[in-house]
């Protein structure tokens, strides 16, 4: 009988909770996802049929034209925001309301990672190990990930991969040659490296937590009240290949990123390193990173996808042997990137030397839309991917 009656108890508990929170953004009139029993709105994540990237991607697109909308993770709510102004405003302007991810790892659990440099003052040996370690993670994968996405762009797309080396050719050159000013020069190549990282950040979204109530304005004077603890989603990826911002965003096009270019699109249309004070702090050495590895490795490279099938890329591969004999007295590699699935192959041809990238996180996202946008969605008729 006690059993029963525990079951009993237990049973309205969870009844009443979803029906108190699952109702949270209803009851606030704020468009939202409706919730399901038992997972909310993010079903298909946690039953591992999508990923998240994926999941909150049709997200964005079901809001339709709402700046900002309403999910529940299980009955928890969390706030949506897809409108460029109102991401700048949980980044930069409102920076005090939302200082935290919406993370947290228990220091007992793993001392190294639950160690959080914002909320110290002083180090300790063991917090500067974990701080390092923090640096290491950061730094590592999402460098390795964009160098392989950029050759992967570079195989499948012959005439930027021209113009880059072309670009590359007359700054410069050998690794000892290497200098700071030449990053400035290189125009090009930074233009290459910003779309590639419009098409394949290094994560599909950030979460932020609400740290103090605030209320939130959209442009259109829309306003929501977000409580303290809220979690916050910014949906990186699908900002990134929205057609309002960028037209055909499936296509591979550095051009998208000359300043007069830039100008034409709200500041947080494009967020590969977040903003505000939280910032990735190596935005600027991974630039020259990035730069240093292509200004003195790859200019004598030809790279390709690996097909012979496709008579586009065999087209390339043509002009591009020319013009490489025409513009250089050293013979050319060949630098062949296939796409298996989980990972890159990177096959330089000419020394038989081969790298692969692991990938699997960046080739899980989303390349085609499963649930498409409603009629009336502003960028479902601006024919997004
Ligand atoms: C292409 C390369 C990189 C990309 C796309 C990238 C992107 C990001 C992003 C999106 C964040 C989160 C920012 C936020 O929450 O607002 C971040 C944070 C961070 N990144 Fe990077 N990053 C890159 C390279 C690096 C490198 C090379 C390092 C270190 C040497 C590094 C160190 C960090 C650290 C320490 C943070 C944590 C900042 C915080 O928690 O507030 N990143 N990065």
């Amino acid at each position: 009988m006690i059993v029963f009656q525990i079951v009993f108890a237990s049973c309205l508990l969870i009844f009443i909770l979803w029906k108190w929170k699952g109702s949270y953004w209803q009851s606030r009139n704020i468009p939202c996802i409706e919730a399901k029993f038992p997972f909310g709105s993010i079903a298909d994540i946690v039953l591992m049929r999508k990923t998240i990237g994926e999941v909150y991607d049709e997200i964005y697109y079901q809001l339709g034209d709402a700046p900002f909308g309403g999910i529940y993770r299980f009955w928890w709510p969390a706030l949506f925001v897809k409108d460029p102004e109102l991401i700048k405003t949980v980044f930069v302007k409102e920076f005090p309301s939302f200082h935290d991810n919406d993370y947290y790892v228990n220091p007992d659990v793993d001392p190294i990672l639950g160690l959080n440099p914002f909320n110290s003052k002083v180090f300790s040996d063991k917090e500067m190990a974990a701080h390092s370690m923090t640096f290491f993670l950061d730094g590592f994968e999402t460098t390795a990930i964009l160098l392989g996405f950029i050759l992967y762009e570079l195989s499948l797309n012959a005439l930027p991969q021209e113009k880059l080396r072309q670009e590359l050719l007359k700054v410069g050159t050998s690794l000892d040659d290497f200098e700071f000013d030449m990053i400035h020069e290189a125009e090009y190549l930074d233009r290459v490296v910003m779309e590639t990282l419009r098409m394949h950040p290094s994560g599909t979204s950030f979460a932020r937590s609400c740290t103090q109530d605030i209320t939130l304005r959209s442009a259109d004077g829309r306003e929501v009240f977000v409580e303290k603890g809220t979690p916050i989603i910014l949906p990186m990826y699908s900002v990134h290949n929205d057609s309002k911002y960028f037209p055909n965003p499936d296509v591979f096009d550095p051009e998208r990123f000359t300043e007069e270019n830039k100008a034409t699109r709200p500041q947080f249309s494009f967020f590969p390193f977040g903003g505000g004070p939280r910032t990735c702090p190596a935005q600027q050495q991974q630039q020259i990173q990035q730069q240093h590895q292509f200004s003195t490795n790859n200019n004598n490279n030809i790279i390709n996808d690996g097909s012979n099938s496709s008579s586009t890329t065999n087209k390339n591969k043509q002009k591009l042997k020319t013009t490489k004999t025409n513009n250089s007295s050293s013979s050319s590699n060949y630098i062949t990137i296939t796409n298996n699935k989980n990972h890159f192959n990177i096959i330089n041809n000419n020394n038989s030397s081969s790298t692969t990238i692991n990938n699997k996180k960046q080739l899980q996202q989303p390349k085609t839309k499963t649930n498409k946008t409603p009629k009336t969605n502003a960028t479902k008729t601006n024919n997004h991917k």
